[in-house]
């Protein structure tokens, strides 16, 4: 019999399995990805380079890369029938819809999508992971009533993202503050999204149906949607280009200290795993930097300080990824809802490490609950 000493509210500190995906370490303020310190990948490696080394377990030799490199660029173009089925959703629907109907499509019209052998999961995760940017791409500019852009082969990952999304060549450094995210973004164990791909696939239900769901458990402002709700409280406090960083700071501190009083929620703080600062958040940060400097936004860098401090001051609460990622992202010209579908095209990596790794070894994911409704009465 399940007594209430034993519920475990959102399964904090329960540990349900192994994994040899990521360490997220807490004590260290730490994360591995595959035994790799994640800011050394950030600082050195591809996000294909990533990507491969979360699938396989073992960073690629170059013949390996060059092929994969290959694969990818072959298979960016979007699906006409992802085109014709995002052409029929409202341009006034969150883009996380539309991120998710559009691998729901890839999933019904791939012959591989009821074939769970190892070699055909991993062809249909990197068939996602080409495919889906062009997704982001094609529904940012739809929204904003232009056409869509072709992909190039002659581009990187990164790059290509960018070029499919603004119609020119980003400077470098704003394709590396991207690739930064991307790599930070890919795999954090067992979160959220990442559980719920894993429930749906120990079901021994398909890849694209796993990562339909985990796209829905991402959207949502706890996860992934943080992101966006960090620029949501940004234009909230006002941005104003010309007005100083000391200036901007101040309103910010402002700003926190009323929302703390009035015990709102600030988005892009705090964390279940890491009580004491994300692992990730120093390398986005310095990201971030880079970014306010190249395009000039010191007030951003006011705004970021101000809210930062007096959160920390009022409760200790640290910033999350999502704190640096979201004007990371505005900065590069991104709109504010298209934030969250980006971690979806960097996460698919993740979740289909998951995939697979339940799948090799599964087990149905199937809690008990503790009965609260009333005792059995007659009709
Ligand atoms: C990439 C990612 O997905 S990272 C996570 C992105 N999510 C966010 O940024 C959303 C904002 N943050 C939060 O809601 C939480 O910190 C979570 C959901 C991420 C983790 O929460 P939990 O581990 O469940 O802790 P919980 O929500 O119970 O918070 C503990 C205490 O800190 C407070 N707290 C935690 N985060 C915040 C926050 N962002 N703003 C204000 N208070 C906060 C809670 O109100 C609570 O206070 P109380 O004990 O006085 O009631
Ligand atoms: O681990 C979590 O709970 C959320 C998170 O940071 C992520 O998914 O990147």
């Amino acid at each position: 019999m399940t007594t209430t000493e034993e519920i475990k509210k959102g399964l904090a500190g329960v540990v349900v399995d192994y994994t040899a995906i990521s360490k997220v370490n807490p004590d260290t303020n730490s994360l591995l990805y595959r035994g790799y310190p994640v800011q050394d990948l950030a600082a050195t490696k591809s996000f294909e380079e990533v990507a491969l080394l979360l699938w396989s377990g073992e960073l690629p030799s170059e013949s390996e890369l060059t092929e994969f490199c290959a694969y990818e660029r072959a298979n960016r173009s979007l699906d006409p029938r992802v085109k014709a089925a995002i052409d029929l959703l409202p341009t006034d629907c969150h883009p996380m819809d539309v991120g998710r109907t559009a691998v729901s499509v890839l999933g019904a019209n791939n012959p591989l999508a009821e074939d769970s052998s190892p070699e055909a999961e991993l062809r249909k995760a990197k068939e996602l992971f080409a495919a889906f940017p062009a997704v982001v791409a094609y529904d940012q500019r739809r929204r904003r009533g232009l056409e869509p852009i072709e992909p190039r082969e002659d581009l990187d990952y990164s790059q290509n993202f960018l070029w499919m999304t603004f119609g020119e060549e980003a400077a470098p450094e704003v394709v590396d503050a991207f690739r930064v995210s991307m790599v930070l973004y890919a795999e954090h164990s067992f979160n959220a999204s990442t559980f719920t791909a894993r429930v749906i696939t120990s079901t021994l239900s398909d890849l694209h149906s796993a990562v339909t769901g985990a796209i829905g458990a991402l959207k949502g402002p706890l996860h992934g949607g943080a992101n966006e709700a960090v620029m949501h409280t940004f234009d909230e406090i006002g941005i104003d280009k010309d007005e100083s960083r000391e200036a901007a700071a101040a309103r910010a501190k402002a700003w926190m200290e009323q929302a703390l009083a009035e015990k709102k929620k600030v988005m892009g703080f705090g964390h279940r795993v890491y009580k004491n600062g994300d692992s990730r958040v120093p390398t986005m940060k310095a990201a971030l930097d880079r970014m306010i400097e190249h395009y000039g936004r010191a007030e951003m860098l006011g705004l970021y300080d101000g809210l930062e401090a007096a959160m920390d001051e009022a409760k200790g609460i640290k910033p999350n990824l999502d704190y640096p990622a979201g004007p990371t992202y505005h900065l590069m010209g991104f709109d504010t809802e298209m934030f969250t579908p980006l971690f979806i095209a960097s996460r698919i990596v993740g979740w289909t490490s998951h995939i697979m790794e339940q799948r090799a070894a599964n087990s149905l994911i199937r809690p008990l609950s503790a009965y609260n409704g009333p005792e059995q009465r007659e009709l």
